[in-house]
């Protein structure tokens, strides 16, 4: 059968970065998007953004959401001292399966979790399963009709802290309209938006960092 794009982006990672090597496998995904098709990583421009709002918040506990192929879970892993903890959320068993390939290739799977399931049914399990207390840093970037819902319920759960960072993608494209109103009328969080290009193209596309007040 076919390979999929995710197993190519695998296949060229494995061909073109260096084990162990975080920063040469970014390179390699970011190199195969810009040569060879297009894909759904956060990439280089916004993943600078990502890089200095993460070292600013400097976490211990990093909640992922979409893992896709683990572009931003190595991106942040890299820059993350030990000890800390990524828990990267992905739905599609394919993916998650690439995912765990390219994090251990990049030697950051000691960092990394990925939780296989929905957004919602491992939010709800986080406290007791994962024996989560609260959350430092949120990245989301997956489906978009779900980053509202999800903060909501990370807010009920209690889950946020004075001071946690939400960082959201494409709030401004494919958009997440509804969220992007929620928190910037919230008075629970303090928002700044960063702006940048979609992925390796020219449209335009942001992230909004929402802080919660506690
Ligand atoms: O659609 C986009 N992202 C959705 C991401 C989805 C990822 O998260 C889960 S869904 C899930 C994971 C966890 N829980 C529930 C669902 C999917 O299996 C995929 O791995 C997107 C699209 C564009 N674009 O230009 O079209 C650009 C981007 O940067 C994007 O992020
Ligand atoms: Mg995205």
């Amino acid at each position: 059968s076919s390979r999929s794009k995710e197993q190519r982006i695998l296949d060229f990672v494995l061909k073109h970065a260096v084990p162990g090597d975080p920063t040469s496998v970014l390179n390699a995904i970011d190199k195969y998007f810009s040569q060879q098709e297009w894909a759904m990583n956060v990439g280089d421009e916004k993943g600078l953004i990502l890089d200095r709002v993460l070292q600013e918040a400097s976490p211990s506990l990093v909640l992922e959401l979409g893992t896709y192929c683990g572009y931003s879970a190595v991106r942040m892993a890299r820059l993350l001292k030990q000890g800390t903890q990524i828990l990267t959320v992905e739905f599609n068993r394919d993916n998650a399966d690439i995912a765990h390939q390219i994090l251990q290739f990049a030697g950051v799977k000691d960092k990394v979790q990925v939780l296989e399931g929905s957004s919602e049914e491992v939010i709800r399990q986080l406290q007791k399963k994962h024996a989560v207390d609260t959350v430092d840093f949120i990245f989301i970037d997956h489906w978009k009709d779900r980053y509202l819902p999800d903060t909501k319920l990370m807010e009920e759960l209690g889950l946020l802290r004075k001071g946690t960072v939400i960082l959201a993608d494409n709030v401004i494209f494919p958009g997440a309209p509804d969220y992007l109103q929620y928190v910037r009328s919230s008075p629970k969080y303090d928002c700044t938006y960063y702006p940048s290009h979609l992925e390796y193209l020219d449209a335009e596309d942001g992230l909004e960092k929402a802080v919660y007040k506690g």
